[in-house]
């Protein structure tokens, strides 16, 4: 743990410094106590010899001037070190942290990397100073005193000796069992908060169910599930955490018993004998502390693990002479296969969109419509085979140059709490309000502007939930035409929208393919727009089933013309619904 702090120590001398004043403080503290010995024997005496004692008390004098002076300088460094870890190791996981994938962030993952930026990190530091360092002392103290123990009598420092193995021992086990307790802790702890989010998120639906007063049953199980973990663990570390109590109160009293006998056999002094029940008692109590220090350690090492296994994520792996240029727009898959861990999702998929295409993807769910999305924008990586744009390996270009020509619409859209304006923006933080305005136009975002309070500077809530999911997909097109994002990645919304968005969003779609500069591979759902595509690639098993024309697919009676029979039935039943509906409502 010590190297891994030390790898991550952003100031790794400020570390050594605080280390090394730790280690004097406590080598320090030992030898203060040792002195007892000259000045006992020199004042209990019949006739105290204060000449003999008055040197010894000098030097003890001086010594402990010397231990609050570097007391005083060590304090501040702690906590300049805290300070400087906990800010240095959260800026670096954040450097890390957009090197990464983008298909790394799941939802597990955003809430690991939420608690390693705050709990994790906040505790590695705080814990460093006020469970580290006491830990060093703890440890160094007793050495230090059995040092001095054998310049004063060596078969009192051996039972100091003795004992050190088994503490060590049993010590060694209970910090293992609280190290899992804790690990188990926390697990139960990220589950509590996960399944927390998930009951304010699932509220409405909760609600709906007639559960919105008892809670969810999934936060309650985790709520006992945790109350079960944290018995487990208070129970599991009683019978190691008792065991070292035992070592320690037995240990002390041989000391006492080879003490007494020694004093009685004459061996040792009335001095020698207090000085070292004095050193006894100092040398058990920071052994004592060990115990409630090492549970506090190994959850300091388990903090620093979970940082450690993010930094540890490998980053996108960048070339070193990486192309900067899109030469054209054109995308092609040669013989990629892809899996998410053990999941297949592609497998030897090989296609060509010309640059200034139309392409839609189609196939049953689960095919591999979204991976191919995916491995076009560089969210992932092919396992095997290549993705290339604009002829050239995704990995072999430079990301920026990749993610400033793409636009990715998804099925649902993600918009910050802001104005619309500024979401906008996001695609071109420098567009002028002319671009603003033709992107809006072009995405028929202008007619939704129009019916908003604030018009432009109306907020969207938070993801955007004041708008609906069309609205917002009409937001996430325009950023695609301000963009001007050369590659544009759809996936079109697989639920019936109300017919006024379904006829923007198409005619926004068809507006973004009218472009003859622009490729644009949709993964289509309506019957219009897979008409309306140059070309068909159609998935089934992550593997391409067909290609061609949609009216040679219609044609070829496969699983294009089964799908779009689908579609268009599961339309034709939109229609005759909303019709109804709309029926309905007059009579
Ligand atoms: N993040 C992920 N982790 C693990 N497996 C995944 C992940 N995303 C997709 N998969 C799996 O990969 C396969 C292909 O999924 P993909 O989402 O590409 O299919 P799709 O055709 O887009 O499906 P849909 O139409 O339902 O969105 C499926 O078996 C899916 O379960």
């Amino acid at each position: 743990m010590i190297r891994n702090l030390y790898r991550l120590w952003p100031n790794p001398k400020l570390f050594m410094r605080m280390g090394a004043l730790q280690t004097v403080l406590a080598i320090l503290q030992g030898l203060l106590l040792g002195l007892l010995v000259p000045i006992l024997t020199a004042l209990l005496q019949p006739k105290p010899d204060f000449a003999a004692a008055s040197p010894w008390l000098i030097v003890g004098t001086i010594g402990l001037i010397v231990y609050w002076v570097l007391t005083v300088i060590a304090t501040p460094v702690g906590f300049d070190a805290s300070i400087d870890l906990a800010a240095g190791l959260r800026h670096h996981v954040m450097r890390h942290i957009v090197t990464l994938p983008l298909g790394w962030f799941t939802s597990e993952r955003k809430s690991r990397i939420a608690r390693a930026v705050t709990a994790d990190v906040g505790m590695a530091a705080h814990l460093g100073i006020t469970i580290g360092l006491p830990a060093i002392t703890s440890a160094l103290v007793p050495i230090t005193i059995i040092a001095v123990a054998f310049t004063i009598e060596w078969r009192m420092a051996l039972v100091f000796l003795a004992i050190i193995p088994f503490a060590l021992l049993t010590l060694r086990r209970a910090g293992r069992i609280a190290g899992i307790a804790d690990a188990e802790l926390e697990e139960a702890n990220r589950e509590i908060a996960g399944r927390a989010i998930e009951l304010g998120q699932a509220q409405s639906v909760l609600r709906a169910a007639g559960q919105g007063r008892t809670g969810s049953m999934r936060m309650r199980e985790a709520l006992d599930e945790h109350r079960l973990v944290y018995r487990r663990g208070l129970s599991r570390s009683m019978l190691p955490d008792l065991s070292f109590i035992a070592v320690v109160m037995g240990g002390f009293i041989a000391i006492i018993v080879v003490g007494v006998h020694l004093f009685l056999s004459g061996t040792l002094s009335v001095p020698k004998t207090i000085a070292l029940l004095v050193l006894a008692v100092r040398f058990m109590e920071p052994l004592g502390n060990l115990i409630e220090l090492i549970g506090a350690l190994h959850a300091m090492q388990n903090a620093v693990g979970r940082v450690q296994s993010i930094l540890d994520t490998p980053a996108l792996p960048v070339s070193a002479k990486p192309v900067n240029q899109l030469k054209h727009a054109g995308i092609e898959f040669k013989d990629v296969t892809f899996s998410y861990g053990d999941t297949p999702a592609l497998s030897h998929v090989t296609f060509h969109c010309r640059p200034g295409s139309t392409t839609a993807l189609v196939g049953p769910s689960g095919s591999g419509k979204t991976t191919v999305t995916r491995l076009i924008a560089r969210f992932f990586d092919a396992d095997a085979g290549s993705v290339c744009v604009g002829g050239v390996d995704v990995r072999e270009l430079d990301h920026s140059v990749l993610l400033n020509d793409i636009a990715v619409v998804f099925q649902d859209v993600y918009l910050f709490d802001d104005t619309i304006e500024e979401n906008l923006r996001i695609a071109r933080p420098d567009a002028t309000r002319e671009e603003l305005t033709e992107a809006a136009r072009s995405a028929r975002l202008d007619e939704v502007i129009d019916r908003l309070p604030h018009g432009w500077n109306t907020r969207v809530g938070e993801a955007g939930g004041q708008l609906s999911g069309g609205e917002r997909q009409r937001v996430s097109i325009a950023r695609a035409f301000l963009k001007k994002a050369r590659i544009v990645l759809i996936d079109e919304a697989a639920s019936a929208l109300d017919p006024a968005n379904e006829r923007a969003i198409a005619e926004a779609i068809a507006g973004l393919a009218r472009d003859p500069n622009r490729t644009v591979i949709v993964i289509a759902h309506r019957p219009s727009t897979l008409a309306a595509a140059d070309h068909v690639i159609a998935l089934d098993g992550g593997r391409v089933a067909e290609t061609g024309t949609p009216a040679e697919l219609r044609q070829a009676g496969g699983i294009f013309a089964r799908l779009y029979g689908q579609y268009e039935r599961a339309r034709s039943w939109h229609i005759t619904k909303a019709g109804m509906t709309e029926q309905d409502r007059r009579s």
